[in-house]
Protein backbone atom coordinates (compact mmCIF):
# COMPACT_ATOMS: atom_id res chain seq x y z
CA UNK A 1 0.00 0.00 0.00
CA UNK A 2 1.16 3.36 -0.75
CA UNK A 3 0.20 6.25 1.51
CA UNK A 4 -2.27 8.83 0.00
CA UNK A 5 0.82 11.51 -0.55
CA UNK A 6 2.61 9.01 -2.38
CA UNK A 7 2.00 8.60 -6.20
CA UNK A 8 4.48 6.28 -6.65
CA UNK A 9 6.63 3.79 -4.28
CA UNK A 10 9.62 2.13 -5.75
CA UNK A 11 10.90 -0.81 -3.90
CA UNK A 12 13.86 -2.90 -3.87
CA UNK A 13 14.31 -2.44 -7.69
CA UNK A 14 17.39 -3.69 -9.74
CA UNK A 15 17.81 -2.80 -12.83
CA UNK A 16 20.31 -4.88 -15.07
CA UNK A 17 21.07 -5.31 -18.81
CA UNK A 18 22.17 -9.64 -18.70
CA UNK A 19 24.50 -9.76 -16.21
CA UNK A 20 25.78 -6.12 -15.61
CA UNK A 21 23.78 -4.34 -13.28
CA UNK A 22 23.41 -1.01 -13.41
CA UNK A 23 21.40 -0.07 -10.07
CA UNK A 24 19.79 -2.04 -7.16
CA UNK A 25 18.51 -1.53 -3.65
CA UNK A 26 16.73 1.69 -5.19
CA UNK A 27 13.63 2.68 -3.24
CA UNK A 28 12.07 5.60 -2.80
CA UNK A 29 8.18 7.30 -2.65
CA UNK A 30 7.71 10.05 -4.78
CA UNK A 31 5.29 12.20 -3.06
CA UNK A 32 2.17 14.77 -4.78
CA UNK A 33 3.22 17.62 -5.46
CA UNK A 34 7.51 17.21 -5.45
CA UNK A 35 9.54 18.09 -7.85
CA UNK A 36 12.14 15.04 -7.37
CA UNK A 37 15.39 15.20 -9.25
CA UNK A 38 17.38 11.49 -10.14
CA UNK A 39 20.93 12.64 -9.70
CA UNK A 40 24.38 11.26 -10.31
CA UNK A 41 27.38 11.34 -12.30
CA UNK A 42 27.57 9.94 -16.19
CA UNK A 43 26.55 6.29 -16.42
CA UNK A 44 25.14 5.73 -13.01
CA UNK A 45 21.26 4.77 -14.70
CA UNK A 46 19.40 7.73 -14.02
CA UNK A 47 17.73 7.41 -17.88
CA UNK A 48 17.50 4.16 -16.94
CA UNK A 49 15.67 4.31 -13.71
CA UNK A 50 13.05 6.88 -15.81
CA UNK A 51 13.04 4.41 -18.62
CA UNK A 52 11.63 2.08 -16.01
CA UNK A 53 9.23 4.31 -14.40
CA UNK A 54 7.43 5.61 -17.50
CA UNK A 55 6.94 2.10 -18.65
CA UNK A 56 9.59 1.59 -21.42
CA UNK A 57 11.94 -0.77 -19.65
CA UNK A 58 10.86 -3.57 -17.51
CA UNK A 59 13.00 -3.83 -14.20
CA UNK A 60 15.02 -7.04 -13.24
CA UNK A 61 13.08 -7.12 -10.08
CA UNK A 62 11.47 -5.20 -7.42
CA UNK A 63 8.36 -3.24 -7.61
CA UNK A 64 6.98 0.20 -8.98
CA UNK A 65 3.50 0.86 -7.49
CA UNK A 66 1.46 3.52 -8.83
CA UNK A 67 -1.08 4.16 -6.24
CA UNK A 68 -1.22 0.39 -5.10
CA UNK A 69 -0.94 -1.36 -8.14
CA UNK A 70 2.45 -2.99 -8.99
CA UNK A 71 2.89 -1.30 -12.30
CA UNK A 72 5.43 -3.91 -14.10
CA UNK A 73 2.98 -6.76 -12.67
CA UNK A 74 -0.13 -5.37 -14.62
CA UNK A 75 -1.24 -6.81 -18.39
CA UNK A 76 -0.12 -4.37 -21.36
CA UNK A 77 -3.89 -3.24 -21.53
CA UNK A 78 -3.98 -2.20 -18.14
CA UNK A 79 0.09 -0.82 -18.30
CA UNK A 80 -0.98 1.61 -21.31
CA UNK A 81 -3.84 3.15 -19.23
CA UNK A 82 -1.74 4.01 -16.15
CA UNK A 83 0.97 5.35 -18.85
CA UNK A 84 -1.89 8.18 -19.69
CA UNK A 85 -1.23 9.55 -16.04
CA UNK A 86 2.48 9.88 -16.94
CA UNK A 87 3.63 12.71 -19.33
CA UNK A 88 7.31 12.21 -21.08
CA UNK A 89 9.71 15.29 -22.09
CA UNK A 90 12.91 13.42 -23.31
CA UNK A 91 16.09 15.28 -24.40
CA UNK A 92 15.12 15.93 -28.01
CA UNK A 93 11.79 16.84 -27.27
CA UNK A 94 11.19 14.35 -29.79
CA UNK A 95 8.45 16.15 -32.23
CA UNK A 96 6.98 14.46 -35.46
CA UNK A 97 9.13 16.98 -37.88
CA UNK A 98 6.15 16.38 -40.78
CA UNK A 99 3.59 17.72 -38.06
CA UNK A 100 2.61 21.25 -37.01
CA UNK A 101 3.34 22.10 -33.60
CA UNK A 102 -0.67 22.22 -32.94
CA UNK A 103 -0.59 18.85 -34.56
CA UNK A 104 2.24 17.04 -32.50
CA UNK A 105 0.20 18.87 -29.10
CA UNK A 106 -3.29 17.25 -30.95
CA UNK A 107 -1.85 13.53 -31.22
CA UNK A 108 -2.23 12.29 -27.95
CA UNK A 109 -5.99 13.58 -27.58
CA UNK A 110 -6.27 11.75 -31.13
CA UNK A 111 -5.38 8.66 -30.51
CA UNK A 112 -6.32 7.98 -26.43
CA UNK A 113 -9.73 10.41 -26.26
CA UNK A 114 -12.60 10.48 -28.39
CA UNK A 115 -12.66 14.17 -28.04
CA UNK A 116 -14.52 16.18 -30.97
CA UNK A 117 -11.50 18.13 -33.93
CA UNK A 118 -13.24 21.28 -32.37
CA UNK A 119 -12.56 20.67 -28.47
CA UNK A 120 -9.23 19.40 -29.59
CA UNK A 121 -8.27 22.42 -31.15
CA UNK A 122 -9.34 24.34 -28.59
CA UNK A 123 -7.19 22.25 -26.16
CA UNK A 124 -4.15 22.40 -28.07
CA UNK A 125 -4.94 26.07 -28.20
CA UNK A 126 -5.25 26.10 -24.14
CA UNK A 127 -2.08 23.75 -23.91
CA UNK A 128 0.27 25.80 -26.06
CA UNK A 129 -1.01 29.28 -24.21
CA UNK A 130 0.26 27.46 -21.01
CA UNK A 131 3.50 27.48 -22.15
CA UNK A 132 3.68 30.66 -23.99
CA UNK A 133 3.23 28.75 -27.70
CA UNK A 134 0.15 29.51 -29.17
CA UNK A 135 1.48 31.62 -32.05
CA UNK A 136 3.39 28.67 -32.87
CA UNK A 137 0.62 26.45 -33.90
CA UNK A 138 0.63 26.26 -37.67
CA UNK A 139 4.72 26.05 -37.56
CA UNK A 140 6.55 23.07 -38.11
CA UNK A 141 9.45 22.06 -35.63
CA UNK A 142 11.93 23.01 -37.81
CA UNK A 143 10.43 26.32 -38.38
CA UNK A 144 11.21 27.50 -34.32
CA UNK A 145 13.69 27.24 -32.14
CA UNK A 146 15.06 24.79 -29.71
CA UNK A 147 13.82 26.20 -26.50
CA UNK A 148 10.86 26.81 -28.62
CA UNK A 149 10.75 22.56 -29.50
CA UNK A 150 11.32 21.80 -25.82
CA UNK A 151 7.87 24.11 -24.75
CA UNK A 152 6.25 22.42 -27.27
CA UNK A 153 7.27 18.99 -26.35
CA UNK A 154 5.55 20.45 -23.01
CA UNK A 155 2.44 21.34 -24.09
CA UNK A 156 2.18 18.02 -25.78
CA UNK A 157 3.74 15.86 -22.86
CA UNK A 158 0.48 17.74 -20.73
CA UNK A 159 -1.86 16.91 -23.60
CA UNK A 160 -3.47 14.51 -21.83
CA UNK A 161 -3.61 16.13 -17.89
CA UNK A 162 -1.09 13.61 -16.62
CA UNK A 163 -0.89 14.05 -12.68
CA UNK A 164 2.93 12.90 -12.91
CA UNK A 165 5.97 14.51 -15.67
CA UNK A 166 9.12 13.09 -16.44
CA UNK A 167 11.87 15.38 -17.77
CA UNK A 168 14.62 13.68 -18.82
CA UNK A 169 17.39 16.74 -19.29
CA UNK A 170 14.81 18.96 -20.36
CA UNK A 171 17.46 21.87 -20.89
CA UNK A 172 20.24 19.89 -22.69
CA UNK A 173 21.15 22.59 -25.67
CA UNK A 174 19.66 25.45 -24.49
CA UNK A 175 21.35 28.64 -23.32
CA UNK A 176 21.41 29.74 -19.89
CA UNK A 177 18.57 32.32 -20.01
CA UNK A 178 15.91 29.94 -22.30
CA UNK A 179 16.99 26.79 -19.80
CA UNK A 180 16.16 29.65 -16.83
CA UNK A 181 12.73 30.21 -18.45
CA UNK A 182 12.41 26.79 -18.69
CA UNK A 183 13.14 26.14 -14.45
CA UNK A 184 10.28 28.42 -14.68
CA UNK A 185 8.06 27.31 -16.75
CA UNK A 186 8.44 23.78 -14.79
CA UNK A 187 7.60 25.49 -11.57
CA UNK A 188 4.49 26.65 -12.80
CA UNK A 189 3.43 23.36 -14.18
CA UNK A 190 3.70 22.11 -10.35
CA UNK A 191 2.10 24.81 -8.95
CA UNK A 192 -0.77 25.80 -11.71
CA UNK A 193 -1.48 22.47 -13.04
CA UNK A 194 -0.60 20.34 -9.58
CA UNK A 195 1.67 18.04 -11.09
CA UNK A 196 4.28 15.74 -9.73
CA UNK A 197 7.17 16.28 -11.45
CA UNK A 198 10.65 13.67 -12.05
CA UNK A 199 13.60 15.28 -13.57
CA UNK A 200 16.79 13.86 -15.12
CA UNK A 201 19.12 16.65 -15.09
CA UNK A 202 22.83 17.76 -15.19
CA UNK A 203 22.26 21.34 -14.33
CA UNK A 204 22.73 21.31 -10.80
CA UNK A 205 22.07 25.29 -10.14
CA UNK A 206 18.52 24.14 -12.16
CA UNK A 207 18.20 21.31 -9.55
CA UNK A 208 18.91 23.42 -6.52
CA UNK A 209 16.40 26.21 -7.56
CA UNK A 210 13.64 23.89 -8.66
CA UNK A 211 13.67 20.68 -7.01
CA UNK A 212 12.75 19.78 -3.63
CA UNK A 213 13.11 15.81 -3.45
CA UNK A 214 15.59 13.51 -4.90
CA UNK A 215 18.06 10.55 -4.97
CA UNK A 216 21.60 10.03 -5.95
CA UNK A 217 22.76 6.88 -7.89
CA UNK A 218 26.15 6.08 -7.12
CA UNK A 219 28.04 4.60 -10.34
CA UNK A 220 30.47 2.55 -8.58
CA UNK A 221 28.77 0.92 -6.22
CA UNK A 222 25.25 0.59 -7.97
CA UNK A 223 23.08 1.53 -5.34
CA UNK A 224 21.46 5.12 -4.44
CA UNK A 225 23.70 6.81 -1.98
CA UNK A 226 21.78 9.94 -0.98
CA UNK A 227 18.43 10.66 -1.10
CA UNK A 228 16.76 14.21 -0.52
CA UNK A 229 16.61 17.94 -1.90
CA UNK A 230 19.79 18.99 -4.35
CA UNK A 231 20.53 22.02 -2.20
CA UNK A 232 20.38 19.63 1.25
CA UNK A 233 22.67 17.22 -0.03
CA UNK A 234 24.88 20.52 -1.57
CA UNK A 235 25.27 21.85 1.83
CA UNK A 236 24.72 18.93 4.58
CA UNK A 237 25.44 15.43 3.35
CA UNK A 238 27.87 13.78 4.99
CA UNK A 239 28.71 11.66 2.23
CA UNK A 240 32.12 13.10 0.29
CA UNK A 241 31.13 11.69 -2.95
CA UNK A 242 27.87 13.52 -3.15
CA UNK A 243 29.21 16.85 -1.70
CA UNK A 244 32.09 16.83 -4.02
CA UNK A 245 29.68 15.99 -7.27
CA UNK A 246 26.96 18.64 -6.12
CA UNK A 247 29.76 21.39 -5.29
CA UNK A 248 32.31 21.48 -7.71
CA UNK A 249 29.01 21.60 -10.41
CA UNK A 250 27.66 24.54 -8.53
CA UNK A 251 31.19 26.33 -8.46
CA UNK A 252 30.67 26.08 -12.24
CA UNK A 253 27.98 28.60 -12.51
CA UNK A 254 27.07 30.08 -9.08
CA UNK A 255 25.37 33.24 -10.47
CA UNK A 256 22.62 31.14 -11.27
CA UNK A 257 22.47 29.50 -8.64
CA UNK A 258 19.17 30.42 -6.78
CA UNK A 259 20.13 29.84 -3.53
CA UNK A 260 18.73 32.79 -1.14
N1 LIG B 1 19.93 -1.07 -23.75
C1 LIG B 1 21.06 -1.12 -23.04
N2 LIG B 1 21.82 -2.23 -23.05
C2 LIG B 1 22.96 -2.33 -22.33
N3 LIG B 1 23.42 -1.33 -21.55
C3 LIG B 1 22.70 -0.20 -21.50
C4 LIG B 1 21.48 -0.03 -22.25
N4 LIG B 1 20.99 1.20 -21.96
C5 LIG B 1 21.86 1.78 -21.10
N5 LIG B 1 22.87 0.93 -20.83
C6 LIG B 1 23.98 1.21 -19.91
O1 LIG B 1 23.44 1.55 -18.66
C7 LIG B 1 24.28 2.48 -18.00
C8 LIG B 1 23.45 3.62 -17.51
O2 LIG B 1 23.00 4.39 -18.62
P1 LIG B 1 22.06 5.65 -18.44
O3 LIG B 1 21.87 6.25 -19.79
O4 LIG B 1 20.86 5.27 -17.67
O5 LIG B 1 22.97 6.58 -17.53
P2 LIG B 1 22.77 8.08 -17.13
O6 LIG B 1 23.05 8.19 -15.67
O7 LIG B 1 21.45 8.58 -17.60
O8 LIG B 1 23.94 8.74 -17.94
P3 LIG B 1 24.14 10.20 -18.55
O9 LIG B 1 24.14 11.14 -17.38
O10 LIG B 1 25.49 10.12 -19.18
O11 LIG B 1 23.02 10.44 -19.52
C9 LIG B 1 25.37 2.86 -18.99
O12 LIG B 1 26.51 2.12 -18.67
C10 LIG B 1 24.81 2.42 -20.32
O13 LIG B 1 25.83 2.05 -21.19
Amino acid sequence: MTTSDTLISVRDLTIAFGPKVIQQNVSFDLKRGSIFAVMGGSGCGKSTLLKSMVGLLRPTSGQILVGDEDYWAQDEKRRTELNHRFGVLFQSAALWSSMTVGENVALPMEMFTSLTPDVIRRLVELKLGFVGMEQAIDLLPSEISGGMRKRAGLARAIALDPDILFFDEPSAGLDPITSARLDDLILTLRDGLGATIVIVSHELPSLFKIADDGIFLDAKTHTPIARGAPRDLRDHSAIPDVVAFMNRMAEISPATDAKG
